[in-house]
């Protein structure tokens, strides 16, 4: 039924109520959206999406030492966490109910390299943090990012020769390290480096390793973004990053090729995939959803969240409220689960309210 200014076309016809339209202004609408949100069951009755402590993953930064927490400056908030104190925050993750957490290292200067050896060492930082949760905690889930840009002098996600960031021979690194996780523990392996061919090759060996059950959550579609800062502020590679990473993750520009970057680490062999960042990503999120119908995450990134944070400790957003309203735009946009480093305080707020 074609409806214009609010009264069906089709009822023009028919007599209208008599009203003094000066006398008692009242439009004649049969449709008035506003009745459902009249007070907040009404609100909660057509509520279309719901943000639920299952839908978060934290990502923790962890750092050498003992009982110690260094606060991030530029992501207020969050602190770089020793494996004891990185237990702690495991606990707090279990009591909140939340599913996941991903770990992130920041590791000594003096143990980075042109080629991140670190990242093979079965007791780094990382491998550490991840037996320890699992004595602790066996089952809270335990996400382990690939990549080598915590470790490598130069900051970039793979190997460099010659200034070009080479792809087969990071791959077999990026193998070796999915396996050091694997051996520590770690529950998803979540390649984050963007070489083509990395899922397959990590697949096949976590196979024929005995890790037949280590999920990937593979960083799909990730984007060469200005919002990754503060995040390599946490880690330690913000000043050494030379150049920039357009070379191997996505153009901003781009949303076929999310597309393609997707269907390829599916056939791969990914359990799961994600976007990334979050918030300028949201078309991103909704088309891979809807073509792939896979397990579909999204990553809020430490810039999304700097500006959200930082904006309110400035007293000019609401910062809880801006928090809770980004996360349901991921659920509306189609995410199954999100990233985020709101997670803890997003977790505390749900529980207070249900
Ligand atoms: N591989 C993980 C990241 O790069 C995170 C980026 C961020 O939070 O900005
Ligand atoms: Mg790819």
């Amino acid at each position: 039924m074609a409806i214009k200014f609010g009264r069906p076309i089709e009822l023009r016809d028919t007599p209208r109520r008599q009203t003094d339209a000066l006398a008692s202004p009242s439009l004649d609408l049969a449709i008035r959206m506003r009745r459902n949100r009249k007070s907040e069951w009404a609100r909660r009755l057509v509520r279309e999406n719901v943000l639920t402590t299952d839908d978060l993953i934290w990502p923790m930064f962890v750092v050498d030492g003992h009982n110690t927490r260094t606060p991030v400056a530029s992501m207020p908030g969050v602190d770089r966490l020793t494996v004891d104190q990185i237990v702690r925050d495991a606990e707090r993750a279990a009591k909140l109910n939340i599913p996941c957490i991903a770990l992130f290292p920041f590791t000594e200067p003096a143990l980075r390299d042109e080629q991140g050896s670190e990242a093979l060492n079965p007791d780094n930082l990382v491998c550490q943090a991840v037996r320890a949760i699992k004595k602790e905690f066996p089952d809270i889930g335990v996400l382990c990012d690939v990549a080598l840009d915590p470790f490598t002098s130069h900051g970039h996600d793979g190997l460099i020769e010659d200034g070009k960031i080479l792809n087969d021979e990071t791959v077999a690194v990026l193998v070796k390290q999915a396996l050091t996780q694997a051996e520590a523990g770690c529950d998803v392996i979540a390649p984050s480096d963007m070489m083509d061919g990395r899922i397959g090759a990590i697949r096949e060996a976590l196979d024929d390793n005995g890790f037949g059950d280590v999920q990937i959550m593979s960083y799909a579609a990730k984007y060469a973004s200005a919002f990754y800062g503060p995040f390599r502020d946490a880690i330690g590679s913000a000043k050494t990053l030379t150049g920039d990473k357009r070379t191997y993750q996505m153009d901003s520009a781009n949303s076929d090729e999310a597309l393609r970057e997707v269907e390829l680490d599916i056939a791969e062999g990914a359990d799961m995939v994600m976007v990334k960042p979050g918030m300028p990503y949201l078309d991103i999120v909704r088309r891979v959803k809807d073509h792939f119908a896979m397990p579909t995450f999204v990553y809020q990134v430490s810039g999304e969240y700097a500006m959200i944070a930082g904006a309110a400790a400035n007293g000019w957003i609401d910062g809880e409220r801006a928090m809770m309203e980004s996360l349901v735009g991921f659920k509306r946009a189609g995410a199954d689960g999100i990233l985020t480093y709101f997670a803890p305080k997003a977790a505390e707020k749900i529980r207070a309210e249900t």
